[in-house]
């Protein structure tokens, strides 16, 4: 059975494959954070900014097989002619709390690339085409190589320069977003500041958020 908060379709907001057309599908549930705010100050994770509770949400709801959920995301997806590769973003919460292969193999079966979004504390089931680690405080990383690791910037116990020798093929900075226009701009001031003193980091806007498509 797969929980699902909400799945729509969208463009990816973040990371190398900004811009991308996409299908997002938000598991229920993390292992890092209730998801209630009376919890949050004393989570793994106190940044989040996503509401992950309950199967509420906009094509949300309780699937008990793989099909029928690959089903259900590959009809958010424009079925009339194009040229680009069907591609499906999982995150949630925290999605390798439920993603499994079988759900993968149906979503390539209908022709979907398979990303991921994962805090990086379980390990990924193999089939996943782009896996992006986003690492949370002083939390163990069960993954040290995929394609991206975009970190929230700054983190005090999450330093760039622990990671900055993992097996990723591409290290971004986000500056994380609390809520506050004033805080940040500083914020983002601080991580562009970073980038430019060390190339190796590039930095991800949320871009979502600036344009205002979800
Ligand atoms: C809501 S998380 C869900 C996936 C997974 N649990 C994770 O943390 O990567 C999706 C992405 O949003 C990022 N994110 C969450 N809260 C943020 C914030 N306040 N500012 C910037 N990025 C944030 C996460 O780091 C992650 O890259
Ligand atoms: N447009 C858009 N892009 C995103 N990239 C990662 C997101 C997430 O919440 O995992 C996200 C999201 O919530 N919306
Ligand atoms: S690990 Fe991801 S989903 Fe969980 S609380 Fe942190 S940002 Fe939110
Ligand atoms: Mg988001």
């Amino acid at each position: 059975m797969y929980h699902i908060k909400e799945a729509f379709y969208t463009l990816q907001g973040e990371g190398a494959q900004a811009g991308r057309a996409s299908v997002f599908c938000r598991f229920t549930g993390c292992n890092l954070w209730s998801g209630r705010e009376i919890d949050r100050a004393n989570a793994q994770c106190t940044f989040c900014d996503t509401d992950f509770i309950g199967t509420d949400g906009i094509n949300g709801g309780r699937f008990t097989t793989p099909n029928a959920l690959a089903e259900h995301l590959n009809a958010l997806w424009p079925q009339h002619n194009t040229r680009a590769t069907p591609y499906v973003v999982f995150t949630g919460g925290e999605p390798l709390l439920q993603l499994d292969t079988p759900l993968i193999t149906a979503m390539h079966d209908y022709g979907f690339e398979v990303a991921v979004e994962t805090n990086g504390t379980l390990p990924p089931p193999p089939g996943i085409d782009w896996l992006c680690v986003s690492p949370k405080g002083a939390n163990t990383l069960a993954i040290t190589q995929g394609d991206e690791l975009k970190l929230v910037y700054p983190q005090s116990k999450a330093l760039p320069e622990k990671f900055a020798p993992l097996g990723f093929k591409h290290f971004f900075l986000q500056p994380m977003d609390r809520g506050n226009p004033q805080v940040n701009a500083e914020t983002v001031h601080l991580t562009t500041a970073y980038c430019m003193a060390n190339p190796q980091w590039r930095l991800s806007l949320q871009t979502h958020k600036i344009a205002g498509f979800d």
